[in-house]
C-alpha cells in the first residue's frame, strides 16, 4: 500500500452553468458541495472539445472522451476527428474492410445496409459520415442502399428527427436513379432500439434485430409518416419513440439477407457493441433467440472493444490509447477499484482504460445493476448503493486508488426533467456527504469531478430564440475539489487552464507516483 491514498468521484454530467438557464445544479440543495466550495481547494476543468480529442470547440464532452481523458491524463484524437480525418484523406474508402463491404454486395445483386445515430452529435455518430459514404457507394458502384435509423434527440434537440431525416431523404433523391436505389429501411428511437449499452437491457438489442433484419414490426410508408404518427400516439421524444419497419406494399423495403453487407455507422462503442456481437457471434451466442443467421458481411465504424476485439471488422483504427493510470498503477503495483452501476459501469471500466475491457490484475470492479426505468422515475438512481460499496472498499483496506461514477447529473439530466434532475443532483450530494465522512477516517483524500456538463443546463434558446428543454449535455466547464486532511495547493486555480486530462497526473502526484512524460502537467 502507498502511504497516501486517493478516491476519484466523477459526478457524470454535473457542470458549472454560464446562463443560469435550467441550472439543476445550482438549483438543487447541495449543503456538502457548497461547503466544499467554500473550504476546499477548487478548480474548474475543461471538458469539451479539444480538451478532450473532438474535432471543434463546438462539441459537447460525452462520456468516452470524458472517462477516457480522466483515465490516461493525455488528449488523443477521437473518433469524431479520426473518422473526418479517415473520410477526408480517402483512407476510409481504401480500407480493405470497405472495399471487401462493398464487393460483396455488388458480386451478390445484394444491398448495402446503414444501421446507427441519425444525428450530427458527433458523441456516437455523425450524419455527414453516413451522406459521405452512401455518395461513395453509388461513385464506386453499388446498386441498393438500405439506412437503417436510429432516432437522436439526445445528443441534438429533443425532437429534431424530422430534420435529419429529410436531410438525409434528400441526399439520398438527389443520387437515386436507373442504377442507384437508396431508402430509409426502418428506425426508432435509440433508447428503446438497438443502442443498449453495458449489456443492461438485451431486449432492446432483440427488437433491433427484428425491426432491421428480420422487417418485422408495425409498417410505415416512410420515415417522416413514422416519426408523426408515433410521436402523436405516444407523446414521446426522438429517443423513446417506438421501432417501425418501412414498407411498400405490405413488404419490407430493406430486410437484410444473405448477400448483403452491413455497416454500423457508430463510431461510439458503447452502445454498439451488443449489434455488433449479434452480428459477428456464431451459434454459440445465446442472448437473444436471432433466428435463421442471414449470411452476410458486417463491419463497425471503429473497433468497438480493444480487448475483446468487437467487431471483427471495422473501417478506421480507432485512438490508441496508452500509458493509462491503470496501467501504471498495476506496474506500481497498487490496488485499484472502480464501482458504479450499470448505465456507467463501463464507463469507469472501459472507458477508464482506453476502451479496453480487461482489467489489471491490480484492479477490481463492481457493478451495481441499475433500474430498468426512464430515470426521472427513479432519480436517485443506485447513489445510496454505490456509496454503501464505496464505504465498504475504503473499510476493507485494500486500495490505493478508487474510482466511482454516480450517473444521477447525466441519466436523469438526459430525460429533460427539471425536477427529477434537481431530485439526481441532490441524491449524488448526499451520497458524498456519507462518503466524505469514511474517507476522512481512513485517511483517503478525495477528488471530485465531472466528466462534462448536462444538468447543469435543461433549457436551452432554440434557432427561434424560444426557451426549450434541453436533453443534451452542456459544453459548460466542470468542477474540481481536493478534500484531503493533507494540505495541497492548486497552481493556479483561478484560471482557466485546465482540463480532465490533468486530473490523472494529480492523483499520481498524491500517490507520489512519477507521470510518464506523454502525460499533461499535475495541477498541484
Ligand atoms: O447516453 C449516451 O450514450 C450519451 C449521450 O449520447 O451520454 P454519456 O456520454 O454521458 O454516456
Ligand atoms: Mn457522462
Ligand atoms: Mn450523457
Amino acid at each position: 500500500m502507498s502511504n497516501k491514498k486517493v478516491i476519484l468521484v466523477v459526478m457524470d454530467g454535473v457542470g458549472i452553468s454560464v446562463t443560469g438557464l435550467g441550472d439543476a445544479v445550482t438549483e438543487a440543495n447541495t449543503p456538502t458541495l457548497d461547503r466544499l466550495r467554500k473550504v476546499c481547494p477548487y478548480t474548474t476543468l475543461k471538458a469539451h472539445g479539444s480538451a478532450v480529442g473532438l474535432p471543434t470547440d463546438d462539441d459537447m464532452g460525452n462520456s468516452e472522451v470524458g472517462h477516457n481523458a480522466l483515465g490516461c491524463g493525455q488528449i488523443y484524437s477521437q473518433g469524431a476527428k479520426l473518422v473526418n480525418e479517415s473520410i477526408e484523406s480517402g483512407k476510409m474508402f481504401d480500407s480493405a474492410t470497405w472495399k471487401e463491404l462493398l464487393e460483396n454486395a455488388k458480386a451478390n445483386g445484394g444491398t448495402l445496409h446503414f444501421i446507427g445515430l441519425l444525428s450530427d452529435g458527433n458523441v456516437h455518430s455523425n450524419i455527414s459520415h453516413l451522406k459521405t459514404m452512401i455518395a461513395k457507394a453509388k461513385e464506386q458502384g453499388a446498386a441498393k442502399v438500405r439506412v437503417h435509423v436510429l432516432l437522436d434527440g439526445r445528443d441534438v434537440p429533443a425532437t429534431s428527427a424530422p430534420l435529419y431525416i429529410e436531410d438525409l431523404e434528400k441526399c439520398m433523391a438527389s443520387l437515386n436513379d436507373g442504377t442507384f436505389d437508396a431508402k430509409i429501411a426502418s428506425g426508432g428511437g435509440r433508447m428503446k432500439v438497438t443502442m443498449d449499452r453495458y449489456q443492461a437491457d438485451w431486449d432492446m438489442v432483440k427488437l433491433g434485430w427484428e425491426t432491421h433484419v428480420k422487417g418485422e414490426g408495425r409498417q410505415f410508408a416512410n420515415a417522416l409518416e413514422a416519426v408523426e404518427t408515433l410521436r402523436n400516439e405516444t407523446g414521446a421524444i426522438d429517443q423513446d419513440l417506438p421501432a417501425f419497419v418501412i414498407a411498400e406494399n405490405g413488404e419490407p423495403v430493406g430486410k437484410i439477407v444473405d448477400g448483403d453487407s452491413v455497416i454500423l455507422f457508430n463510431f461510439r462503442g458503447d452502445r454498439a457493441i451488443e449489434l455488433s456481437m449479434a452480428f459477428d457471434a456464431g451459434d454459440d451466442f445465446t442472448y437473444f433467440d436471432r433466428g435463421v443467421k442471414p449470411d452476410v458481411k458486417y463491419a463497425g465504424m471503429l473497433e468497438y472493444d480493444g480487448d475483446l476485439h468487437i467487431p471483427s471488422k471495422y473501417l478506421v483504427n480507432p485512438p490508441e490509447i496508452k500509458e493509462t493510470m491503470s496501467e501504471i498503477l498495476d506496474k506500481a503495483g497498487l490496488k485499484s477499484y472502480a464501482v458504479s452501476e450499470t448505465q456507467k459501469y463501463g464507463h469507469v471500466t472501459y472507458f477508464w482504460n482506453g476502451n479496453r475491457s480487461e482489467k489489471f490484475a491490480s484492479e477490481e470492479w463492481k457493478e451495481i445493476p441499475s433500474d430498468r426505468v426512464s430515470f426521472d422515475q427513479r432519480p436517485w438512481m443506485k447513489s445510496a448503493e454505490i456509496t454503501d460499496d464505496l464505504i465498504e472498499a475504503i473499510k476493507s483496506e485494500k486500495f490505493d486508488f478508487i474510482r466511482c461514477n454516480y450517473p444521477n447529473g447525466d441519466m436523469v439530466g438526459h430525460t429533460g426533467s427539471m425536477d427529477a434532475t434537481i431530485i439526481g443532483v441532490e441524491s449524488v450530494d448526499l451520497g458524498l456527504t456519507r462518503l466524505l465522512k469514511v474517507a476522512e477516517e481512513y485517511g483517503y483524500t478525495v477528488l471530485i469531478t465531472a466528466d462534462h456538463g448536462n444538468a447543469d443546463e435543461m433549457l436551452e434558446k432554440n434557432k427561434k430564440g424560444e426557451i426549450t428543454v434541453r436533453t443534451a449535455h452542456s459544453l459548460n466547464r466542470v468542477p474540481f475539489y481536493i478534500v484531503s486532511k493533507d494540505k495541497y495547493e492548486i497552481k493556479d486555480a483561478d484560471s482557466t487552464k485546465y482540463g480532465l486530462a490533468n486530473v490523472a497526473p494529480t492523483v499520481l502526484k498524491i500517490l507520489g507516483i512519477e507521470a510518464p512524460a506523454s502525460w499533461e502537467e499535475s495541477m498541484i
